[in-house]
């Protein structure tokens, strides 16, 4: 291995490969700088368009961290791009949590991307090269899960985002042989499971082992046990979708996953509810990248796209405790490898068949990672924290969105991350131009604009010269030179527009068809709306007037009880004095009372009695008097009432009146 990379503070390193040509005819418009004395590889490139490019654009430089040139193999790019340091990131230092890693190649279509990440038939790929120093060097520190029952639920119960677990075996069996596993069977894992796409799976002894990383060592933390977990999902249309779970051609509707905080990961966005194998060997990790890979290309033929519509992820998950007699807690740090979708011009997007909103979507997602890319390493050096604006698509969010550490005590070391950008010298100038321009570090640009450009093609001068004006004399003057140079650069800011003008017209057209979409669904819901609050307004209504009738019948049964107990005991007591009345107007005395009247005993009682008596007869007066004047006052609060019952007591208590009941004892 040669020198190291210089430390670098951007989130972002950012290489640049350039791919043998297939097409021997074309004119090559990107050159390579020599390195500069103490640089060890070249780090600056050029591009000049090509002849026959009637835009004339300036030439431009851009830099990256480094340029792999055509001759670099996948082995020296695993070397040279820090793909070690990110493992060794995300494994962690010993008693330390890890931290997350990025790795993802963007280009135009064609340019070597998933060459790069992925392999191919004859040659591994970054990812391929990666796990398998990660295995060869955890192996001896991995979790058994198949002579342990505890871990398996351990580290699901840790999972913080939502995930269905599977081991590593149920999921070959069910892809292998034909959904019928020797072991017990993990839930959820369905005999259907992929079976579109499982003869198409090849074996593991099918797959490149070159080049070789035998050779290449990196520290493990001996402290701990690690278990390794594996998952995959594209984002297509702004959409993620899981890479391993079933969707095949007679499958039912993919559905979309969230990215989101969890109950269990507050602090930190994840793809919930993803299918992840926990692995325990390069085998197995290998397997079920195959398989991902595999249902992107069968889901992408289902909906009508191609694999390089869709930005696919794969993710490699190390979990890490503590060793002992009682294990310490699973943290987690994640290693993410993305095969970015690659970008087209607009143009060419119409005429390769791809739909406007497909081709737009990938174009947008890609111009607003290479803002954020720009808008983080031109803040990398600075002071103030970069806005990186990641929350404008599904994208950035993902790739961003844990970028930055969350700070507190607790806080998890932010993510690195590197990007390969890999472009054909020979191939396609104006896409790869626009991709260097998003990609690239800005601020090493050499070309800078003119202020004047704008005017000067307003002011109509011709755009289409090439030769630069000359005097009368025939020789070119200074100022002559200067209108040419300012031309050149007229031309190159109008190409620059135009490009622009294109990637706006295609957001424009979204935009609107986004609104229109917005629109209906605004009316369907405002008439929902309307139908909810006439719904609840009726109950509101119906439930009122219920209580209202139930309170009104609970103050009359009351009403009526009270005015029952006073008519209760108004006749208690006309009982009592009519009682006493009756004993005391005997009218028909019997004659032997008659007899005894003048007897002398007789004489003292019923002198004594009649005495007794008119003291009795007052005092009843007294109460009759009181009586009469309740029973008006009860008579003139029964005058409002109208119902019959209330008739019915006024009548009684005339008729009673009438009767001479003893009422008025004066008559
Ligand atoms: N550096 C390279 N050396 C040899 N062959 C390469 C290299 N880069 C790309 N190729 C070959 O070019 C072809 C296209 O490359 P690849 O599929 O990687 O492109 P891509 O950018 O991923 O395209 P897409 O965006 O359409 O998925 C493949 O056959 C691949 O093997």
């Amino acid at each position: 291995m040669d020198a190291p990379l210089s430390p670098s503070t951007a989130l972002f390193d950012v290489f640049l490969r350039l791919r043998p040509s297939a097409s021997h005819n074309a004119e090559r418009f990107l050159d390579v700088e020599e390195p500069a004395s103490h640089e060890y590889a070249p780090t600056h490139i050029t591009i000049k368009p090509p002849a026959h490019d009637t835009r004339k654009r300036a030439v431009e430089r851009f830099a990256f961290t480094r340029v792999f040139e055509e001759s670099a193999g996948q082995r020296d790019l695993f070397e040279h791009t820090g793909v070690l340091p990110l493992v060794r990131g995300v494994l962690g230092e010993q008693g330390r949590e890890g931290r997350d890693g990025l790795l993802a190649t963007l280009g135009v279509t064609g340019s070597g991307k998933s060459h790069t990440i992925l392999g191919s038939k004859t040659q591994r790929g970054l990812t391929q090269m990666t796990l398998d120093v990660l295995f060869r060097h955890t192996a001896p520190h991995l979790v058994d899960l198949a002579n342990s029952h505890s871990v398996f639920p351990s580290l699901c119960a840790a999972d913080a985002s939502e995930a269905q677990l599977v081991p590593a075996w149920n999921f070959r069996e069910a892809i292998y042989f034909d959904g019928t596993p020797s072991r017990a069977a993990t839930p959820g894992l369905e005999s259907s499971f992929l079976s579109s796409s499982r003869r198409d799976v090849p074996r593991f002894s099918a797959v490149p082992m070159t080049p070789s990383v035998d050779d290449v060592e990196i520290d493990v933390d001996t402290t701990a046990e690690y278990a390794i977990v594996v998952s995959m999902y594209e984002v297509y249309n702004d959409r993620i979708f899981d890479l391993l779970t079933a969707s095949g051609k007679g499958a039912a509707k993919r559905r979309s996953l969230l990215f989101k905080s969890t109950e269990a990961s507050p602090d930190r966005k994840v793809v919930a509810g993803l299918r992840k194998v926990v692995c325990s060997n390069l085998e197995e990790a290998l397997l079920v990248l195959q398989v991902g890979l595999q249902e992107r290309r069968v889901a992408g033929t289902g909906s009508n796209a191609v694999s390089s519509r869709s930005h696919g992820f794969f993710c490699v998950e190390v979990k890490k405790r503590c060793r002992g007699s009682v294990p310490g807690p699973w943290t987690s740090s994640t290693l993410t490898v993305v095969d970015l979708a690659g970008s087209e011009r607009a143009r060419a997007a119409k005429t390769a068949g791809a739909t406007l909103a497909e081709a737009g979507k990938i174009n947008e997602s890609l111009m607003y990672l290479g803002q954020c890319m720009q808008m983080q390493s031109d803040h990398a050096n600075s002071t103030t924290p970069a806005l990186v604006p990641f929350r404008q698509c599904k994208l950035t969010e993902l790739l961003f969105s844990n970028s930055f550490s969350a700070g507190g005590s607790n806080a998890k070391a932010p993510q690195k991350a590197i990007m390969i950008v890999t472009a054909d010298p020979l191939g396609d100038f104006n896409a790869t131009s626009q991709i260097l321009r998003y990609s690239a570090l800005a601020r090493e640009v050499t070309v800078p604009r003119i202020p004047s450009t704008t005017s000067t093609i307003l002011a109509g001068v011709p755009l289409n010269t090439q030769r630069p004006p000359s005097s009368g004399s025939g020789r070119v003057t200074p100022s002559s030179m200067l209108l040419h140079e300012d031309l050149g650069n007229a031309l190159t800011e109008q190409a620059r527009l135009r490009e622009e003008l294109e990637m706006t017209q295609i957001m424009l057209a979204e935009e609107i068809e986004r609104r229109r979409a917005a629109e209906a669904s605004w009316r369907v819901a405002s008439s929902q709306l309307d139908e909810v609050e006439a719904a609840v307004r009726e109950e509101v209504w119906g439930e009122m007037e219920a209580r209202l009738a139930q309170e009104q019948r609970r103050w009359r049964a009351a009403r009526d009880e009270e005015i029952d107990r006073q008519e209760e005991h108004l006749d208690r007591k006309l009982a009592i004095l009519t009682q006493g009345i009756s004993v005391y107007e005997d009218e028909d005395p019997s004659e032997e009372d008659k007899e005894n009247v003048n007897t002398d005993a007789d004489v003292f009682r019923t002198s004594s009695g009649k005495k007794g008596d008119v003291q009795r007869m007052s005092a009843l007066e007294e109460e009759n008097a009181a009586l009469r004047i309740r029973l008006e006052a009860l008579e003139r609060a029964q005058v409002g009432s109208r119902s019959p019952s209330k008739k019915m007591r006024v009548l009684k208590t005339r008729k009673w009146e009438g009767s001479g009941m003893g009422l008025d004892l004066q008559s």
